[in-house]
């Protein structure tokens, strides 16, 4: 059998543990020290002829035996939490540097939420095995154990009685849960579709109801709730009678009725001494005591292994090769040659792209929703690296260049604006962390940013989510902001759609005529109108190029660019007014 995930996780600290296992293990057995002191006592002071002095040393034995034990559980549990201290580090330095490794493009919406559940909840989970679960099952073990091991000492016939209750809780345990594999996935299940259809109900109820679909999708909630309902009805007509017997099984009442009816029937054959039935009086009802938990102490060890196989699995994404001898961007243009592209190995997004940025000009990439502009575009940044051909900057090979250094070579500005939480001007700073407040202004002035932020109570000092609450296109244009004050010599942007207001989309489309100037500009363009200057438009159709030029030629040409541009002609009517993004 192969030993589950977790224990693999914990090799880090598996000699502290180990000592805390150790300590709660001592902590367990002189835990039953005290009873068993007291019993000797009552069977001493019943027997009669009781010497004072061993009854104050099993009185001071037990109460010796408590400090003990309290001394060494608060021992364990320190170790046990330094332990998993060392061990949530670790992995979180391991993730973190990890993730640092694996593809940008890889942090989609999905991968991101399995992030943060990872680092989040399957951290804690592993918390919650290391620091207690681990030390809860040693106490569980042993107590019992060492009891049994004392009660076989004083009458082992009578000592295997007390083990009926237990065997008689076991097998009620193991019937109520055999065949529980399949209902525990139903109920996963069940609990999914409540969750999903919640959160659908939730997420989309501005949409829903403004299209009358409120009933359908309250339908779908309240259908789901059903069907959890009936299961959680099946699963408690099945298991409530068995789970209920195997409790009673092992109660204190049924044991003692069970083991002092035994014992006083032994007592009255005369095979043992009537003192004998003292202790297990006092130590029978532990032993059967630890099936009562069972279940929640394997439902901790089975999620602290999912928890730890999420963890696993995160720290196994392949990560993008690092150059061992990375070479620095030369000056010059972006060039394409022969790239394709597949997220799976199996679908091409992009074939035989040839392209070049000359340097200082502006590129657009249109087409239709689907045809891998935004791939492309994230190619140029290595988000991910090509599946085939090469990319270079200057001459050099994207995949050749220091990641840092790509970075400071190649910008982007995306649709999707991430604001992070801090001051405006930080936001600004991202990149240059140490640019002077004349040069925040300055990029953000450029960006039509700056009114806006001088307008906010503590201007630049702002903090975003604080008092800086920022519309869409404002995002958008800080972050243009942040791209010209970072500089790069490159920039890839997706032009934003969302903004329709008129005024907003002016001021984003002067703000990126701003970034344009200099800069090798690869801008994937949503509205054809946007880009009639452009020095070269790229028409991508399924991930291939199908044509190039400029915008009066591709008209001219009559095919795809010229199609596409009539269909949106009527837009292009109303927006005549609007800024381009100019060549300098
Ligand atoms: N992270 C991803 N994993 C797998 N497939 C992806 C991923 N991102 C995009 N795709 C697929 O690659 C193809 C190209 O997508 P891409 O986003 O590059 O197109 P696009 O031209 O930018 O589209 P749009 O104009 O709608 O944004 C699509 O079929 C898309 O489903």
């Amino acid at each position: 059998m192969k030993p589950p995930v977790f224990a693999q996780m914990l090799a880090p600290v598996r000699g502290r543990l180990a000592v805390a296992v150790l300590l709660q293990a001592l902590a367990a057995v002189a835990g039953v020290v005290p009873m068993i002191a007291v019993s000797e006592v009552a069977a001493a002071l019943l027997g009669g002829g009781a010497r004072p002095e061993r009854v104050w040393w099993l009185v001071a034995a037990g109460t010796a035996a408590v400090l003990v034990s309290l001394l060494c559980a608060a021992a364990a549990s320190t170790v046990a939490h330094v332990a998993d201290n060392a061990l949530q580090l670790r992995l979180r330095r391991d993730l973190v540097r990890h993730l640092a490794r694996v593809p940008l493009g890889w942090f989609s919406a999905t991968n991101s939420g399995q992030v943060k559940k990872v680092v989040q909840d399957d951290i804690h989970s592993m918390h919650y095995l290391v620091a207690h679960t681990l030390l809860d099952v040693t106490s569980v073990v042993l107590t019992p154990v060492t009891a049994l091991a004392y009660l076989l000492g004083v009458d082992w016939r009578l000592a295997l009685v007390t083990l009926l209750p237990l065997a008689a809780g076991l097998a009620l345990f193991a019937r109520a849960m055999s065949g529980a594999g399949p209902l525990m996935a139903e109920y996963g299940r069940a609990a999914g579709e409540i969750n999903s259809s919640v959160v659908e109900f939730v997420d989309g109820i501005a949409v829903v109801k403004t299209f009358g679909g409120a009933r359908g999708a309250h339908q779908r909630f309240i259908r789901a709730a059903d069907a959890f309902h009936d299961f959680f009805s099946r699963w408690s007509r099945r298991t409530t009678g068995v789970t209920t017997a195997s409790q009673l099984a092992v109660s204190p009442v049924v044991v003692l009725i069970v083991v002092l009816g035994t014992g006083l029937a032994m007592i009255g054959a005369g095979w043992m001494p009537a003192t004998d039935i003292v202790p297990f009086a006092l130590l029978a009802p532990v032993i059967p005591a630890p099936v009562s938990g069972i279940g929640t102490r394997i439902q901790a060890l089975r999620g602290g292994d999912t928890a730890a196989k999420s963890v696993t699995a995160l720290l196994a994404e392949p990560v993008m090769p690092r150059p061992s001898d990375p070479e620095a961007p030369g000056e010059g243009g972006v060039r394409l040659r022969g790239v394709g592209f597949s997220y799976d190995g199996a679908a091409e997004v992009l074939s035989g792209v040839d392209l070049d940025l000359a340097p200082g000009t502006v590129t657009a990439l249109v087409g239709p929703s689907g045809a891998g502009k935004s791939t492309l575009a994230k190619l140029v940044a290595r988000f991910f690296d090509v599946t085939e051909g090469s990319i270079t900057i200057g001459g050099v090979d994207v995949r050749r260049i220091d990641p840092a250094a790509l970075y400071r070579t190649v910008g982007f500005v995306f649709q999707e604006v991430a604001l992070l939480r801090g001051t405006v001007a930080d936001n600004i700073r991202l990149a240059r962390p140490d640019a002077p407040l004349e040069e925040v202004e300055r990029a953000a002035r450029a960006a039509q940013i700056h009114d806006r932020i001088q307008a906010l109570p503590r201007g630049y000092d702002s903090e975003v989510g604080v008092d800086a609450e920022f519309s869409g296109g404002e995002a958008q244009r800080i972050s243009i902001a942040r791209a010209l004050l970072a500089d790069t010599p490159v920039l890839v942007l997706d032009e934003a759609t969302a903004y329709a207001d008129p005024h907003s989309e002016a001021r984003i489309q002067q703000a990126l005529s701003a970034v344009a100037a200099g800069r090798t500009l690869l801008v994937i363009a949503h509205r054809l109108a946007t880009v009639r200057e452009a020095d070269q438009i790229v028409v991508l159709d399924s991930g291939r190029v199908v044509e190039k030029g400029r915008h009066a030629e591709l008209l001219a040409r009559g095919g795809r660019y010229a199609r596409m541009w009539r269909a949106q002609e009527p837009a292009q009517e109303s927006r005549r007014t609007d800024t381009v993004v100019e060549t300098p």
